[in-house]
């Protein structure tokens, strides 16, 4: 069955407990960690000291996104922090080798490693790390922003990193737009995690949102 991944950047961070612990009761498997550096993205999220009190209060996966221009500079402290999963852009990556590098740090440290692709940025870009990846996460809008409307050309990518799985064990996340609608077309397309920010934090009823994803 598809994870739902709810991203915490829809949350109310004055309650930011109670409404960990409402999706955790209504099923939702991970928790996704927008982290954002105003210059990678033209948006200022939350960091790792954050991450630290959310790792205090909550059992799930903490599935960390990281928007920033220098990854390998924090990564320490998301590890630290009690990161499960920290997936960054490939984007931000100036070399082959220093991706290779940061991919061995995060795997050194047992943490799971993901590489990200923007709406703009094909699969083949990513092609040579896939089988060592344990994430590769679509992005169906461009990064920096919750509640934008889905893009369709996620669906092909995701086809397509289904196709070139083959003996590579990555889990395929998509995240952007997705409600009851666009969750199923990236779930028949061969999606295994589904984020979705808005559509669950800003719903009348969070279990009926979390179920029609699954
Ligand atoms: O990474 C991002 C945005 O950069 C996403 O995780 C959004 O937070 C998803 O929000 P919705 O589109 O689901 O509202």
């Amino acid at each position: 069955m598809v994870k739902v991944a709810p991203s915490v950047l829809s949350a109310n961070f004055a309650e930011l407990k109670k409404d960990l612990d409402s999706i955790q009761k209504y099923g939702a498997d991970w928790i996704h960690y927008d982290v954002m550096d105003g210059h990678f993205v033209p948006n200022i999220s939350f960091g790792y000291s954050i991450l630290a009190d959310v790792k205090k209060v909550s059992d799930l996966y903490l599935d960390v996104h990281l928007m920033i221009s220098d990854p390998k500079k924090y990564v320490d402290e998301f590890i630290k922090a009690g990161a499960d999963l920290i997936t960054f852009h490939i984007e931000a990556m100036e070399s082959e080798e220093k991706t290779r590098e940061l991919i061995e740090y995060i795997h050194q440290h047992n943490k799971h490693v993901g590489i990200s692709i923007k709406p703009a940025t094909p699969v083949s870009t990513i092609e040579k790390y896939l089988n060592d990846l344990d994430l590769v996460l679509v992005m169906s809008v461009e990064p920096g922003f919750g509640g934008q409307s889905f893009q369709d050309m996620a669906i092909a990518k995701i086809k397509e990193l289904k196709d070139k799985r083959q003996d590579a064990h990555y889990l395929i996340e998509v995240d952007g737009g997705i409600n009851d609608q666009t969750g199923k077309l990236c779930k028949d397309a061969g999606a295994d995690v589904l984020v979705a920010g808005s559509y669950v934090f800003n719903a009348d009823n969070r279990q009926a949102a979390i179920d029609s994803l699954k």
